[in-house]
């Protein structure tokens, strides 16, 4: 159970900009009372949503002189009263500040709790506010403009859309249920199982988009695996720009895995080097070979290695073959499609990134339509999928009518329409503080 959130109503506020030296930082406050917290701070309002120069006292004493905004609700990002200083960007100012607003009635806020607040307030849904989350972690151009989509709606007019026509279907199935004596033309329930059936396939088509919009949002897992030596960490180091593995002359140096991000291809790349695969009486390295192994599975794309004329066994078909070492034996009639390298000379790495980049870029691929982007929103879509699935084998109206509610609720739990109290805390609670 997460804790009982204390004094709900407050005044919240938070640092909204980012800890660390910086030349400004921005305190946010919102929630009814926060006006008159400001007018203790400020003597007087400033005018609503222009930037104002104002002294900050506490009492007789003097905080910061801070650029003061303030956004009278509901025209504001929680729909609250709300406001924000801009102070100079010291610890010591940012504690003043602080401690001076908790001695006024407001308190910290939790992580997620403005956007919150503002969902609450029916400012945002819960697909627009997990939009938001997702642009504050976006690392790349891809993820940004992926996450800004979903922020600005994109996402929930798609399963708005979902929603406004089961609710039609419904209560044309509802009439079937209310009035099965009456004259309701036959063709009635025709249309609705043809238009159940097309709601249905357009969810399937959504589901099967082979987790792109997921991969893109949380970035990918790439393994590079082979026999001991051939050269992983080598390559492991050259593509992070890093010297980050050990590499030694030794067949067996690597035990633990070994992550790195990298962006490929506009996507955000954990790189895993793995050690050497070798039937091996170490107890230690065959613990690394089986973690090894088990990030084979894991694995978005699994990089093979080799150094001879051999490419590693049992890997998945789309392995990319990497053939290292072409300083030592230029490379002979090798398995078609290889990649030949050299890591020590730099020979084939342009190829070999712009493969990788390739293959980062065709696993996020974007498609027609705005992509699903969380495993939250498969899972309640496949549960809606499910009932519709089950309505349209079930033969009594009654029962039919009892599934697509069941599939209405799970669309309705997606957007946050209806029943999404427990979510909440889930979904907030991956948001950082101040936002
Ligand atoms: N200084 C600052 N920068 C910021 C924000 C902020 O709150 N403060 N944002 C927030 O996180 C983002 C911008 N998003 C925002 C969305 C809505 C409103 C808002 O107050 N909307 C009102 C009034 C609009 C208006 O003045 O025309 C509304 O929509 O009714 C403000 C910011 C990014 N940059
Ligand atoms: N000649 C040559 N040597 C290389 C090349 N790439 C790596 N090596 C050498 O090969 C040896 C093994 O390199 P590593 O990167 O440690 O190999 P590994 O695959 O990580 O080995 P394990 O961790 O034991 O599985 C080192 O001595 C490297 O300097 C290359 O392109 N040409
Ligand atoms: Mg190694």
């Amino acid at each position: 159970m997460p804790p009982e959130r204390t004094q709900p109503d407050a005044p919240i506020f938070a640092l909204a900009s980012g800890a660390g030296r910086a030349a400004i930082a921005v305190m946010r406050l919102t929630g009814a009372g926060c006006g008159a917290i400001l007018r203790h701070l400020c003597g007087t309002l400033p005018a609503p949503r222009r930037a104002t120069l104002r002294g900050l006292r506490h009492g007789s004493m003097l905080l910061d002189r801070a650029l003061v905004l303030w956004f009278p609700g509901p025209n504001s990002y929680t729909g609250e009263d709300s406001a924000e200083l801009h102070l100079h960007a010291g610890p010591a100012v940012i504690a003043a500040v602080a401690d001076a607003l908790v001695a006024l009635g407001a308190r910290p806020a939790e992580p997620g709790e403005f956007t919150r607040r503002a969902f609450m307030n029916g400012r945002l849904d819960l697909i627009e506010a997990e939009g938001i989350a997702d642009l504050i972690d976006a690392e790349t151009e891809a993820q940004r403009r992926q996450a800004l989509e979903q922020a600005d709606g994109s996402l929930s007019h798609l399963y708005d859309g979902w929603a406004t026509r089961l609710r039609t279907v419904l209560a044309h199935q509802e009439a079937l249920i209310d009035f099965p004596d009456e004259d309701l033309p036959p063709a009635i329930e025709q249309a609705l199982l043809d238009a159940l059936r097309t709601l249905a396939a357009e969810m399937r088509a959504h589901l099967d988009d082979g987790g792109r919009g997921e991969r893109l949002r949380r970035g990918l897992l790439f393994a590079i695996v082979g026999a001991p030596n051939v050269g992983k960490s080598s390559l492991l180091n050259r593509l992070a720009d890093r010297d980050v593995a050990i590499v030694s002359p030794r067949a067996g140096t690597t035990r633990d895995a070994i992550e790195v991000r990298v962006v490929l291809g506009d996507v955000p790349v954990t790189l895993i080097d793995t050690a050497g695969l070798r039937e091996t009486e170490d107890e230690i390295e065959a613990e690394g070979v089986r973690r090894a192994l088990f990030h084979v599975k894991q694995a978005d794309c699994v990089i093979g290695m080799f150094d001879g004329d051999t490419p590693p066994a049992d890997l998945p078909q789309n392995a990319i073959l990497v053939r290292n070492k072409i300083d030592l034996a230029p490379p002979a009639d090798g398995p078609p499609d290889t990649i030949a390298i050299s890591v020590q000379q730099g020979t084939g790495l342009p190829s070999l990134t712009e493969a990788l980049a390739d293959r980062a870029r065709a696993l996020t691929a974007a498609q027609a339509g705005p992509p699903l982007t969380r495993a939250r929103h498969r899972a309640a879509i496949e549960e809606s999928a499910g009932h519709l699935a089950a309505a349209l084998d079930m033969h009594w109206p009654e029962m039919r009518g009892e599934e697509m509610r069941l599939a209405m609720r799970a669309l309705g739990r997606l957007t946050g329409a209806v029943g999404v109290e427990d979510l909440l805390d889930t979904v907030f609670g991956q948001f950082c503080i101040g936002k």
